[in-house]
């Protein structure tokens, strides 16, 4: 049976209102809305939540917040909560994003709050990982991506219902315009590793997406990999067509 794969994009700071809400016009008239050949989600900046959810509405295409904070409630100035993001109408939280490590003090730490946090609320916890640039130099990629991984899923409670974790092995180096796109065999090998931690940490496979500079030209190779589940795409991804665009393709390959 043809995979169906997980595909979606952050838009990080980007997109106003009449940006967003053209992107969620283009998505719900496309044939990935019933999701019947893809899990396709987007995770637009916190104001565009509520209106790019009711856009979607109709659709299998699940919103997200890029960021929550780990209690439900609180004298937590500037941050939102798990509580909120989905009264907002996300049903998924991005954790754990290199750029929220590199520049906002988020910590494997929070990062295991904060999936546990998702979880409570019903949310898809979609948690990522990757090494930097200094420790893949160092050879040091296998180390962190235990590390990472052991510590994010330690606080999940995995008899309560049925957690939906998605990880994303997001290799810092690879990401955005400075970024250098990861060769797909050394993402398989990444997969493959990242796979057996799954096995040894929560007894369970999870969904394993790649992010980093996916584009047209590397997105089929990338996701018809063994232990690649799908594909987080930024740049490529922020206009909806090329979202569409990958998708269609990816799925085509999978087929
Ligand atoms: O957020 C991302 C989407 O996976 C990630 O930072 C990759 O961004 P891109 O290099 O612009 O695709």
């Amino acid at each position: 049976m043809a995979k169906r794969p997980w595909i979606g994009t952050n838009w990080k700071m980007n997109k106003t209102f009449v940006e967003a809400d053209e992107f969620a016009r283009i998505v719900a008239g496309s044939d990935f809305a019933d999701g019947a050949k893809a899990q396709l989600f987007a995770i637009p900046s916190f104001p565009a939540i509520s209106r790019v959810a009711e856009a979607l509405k109709e659709t299998k295409v699940l919103v997200g917040a890029q960021n929550i904070h780990w209690e439900d409630a609180g004298q937590f100035t500037g941050e939102v909560s798990a509580v909120q993001a989905r009264d907002a109408g996300a049903r998924l939280a991005l954790i754990g994003h290199s750029e929220r490590r590199e520049m906002f003090g988020e910590t494997d730490e929070t990062v295991a709050l904060k999936a546990a946090a998702a979880l409570r609320q019903g949310l898809v916890a979609l948690v990522c990982i990757g090494d930097t640039r200094d420790e893949f130099d160092a050879g040091r990629t296998a180390e962190v991506l235990k590390r990472q991984t052991e510590i994010a899923l330690s606080k999940i409670d995995w008899t309560a219902g049925e957690p939906t974790v998605v990880v994303a092995y997001e290799p810092v180096w690879s990401i955005g315009v400075r970024g250098t796109p990861a060769e797909p065999g050394f993402v398989e090998e990444q997969h493959g590793r990242i796979k057996q931690l799954f096995g040894s940490v929560v007894g369970r496979d999870l969904p394993l997406l790649y992010g980093g500079s996916v584009n047209p030209g590397n997105a089929v190779d990338l996701a018809t990999r063994e232990g690649i589940d799908g594909l987080f795409i930024g740049r490529s991804a922020w206009d909806a067509n090329g979202l569409l665009a990958i998708a269609r393709d990816v799925t085509d390959a999978l087929a």
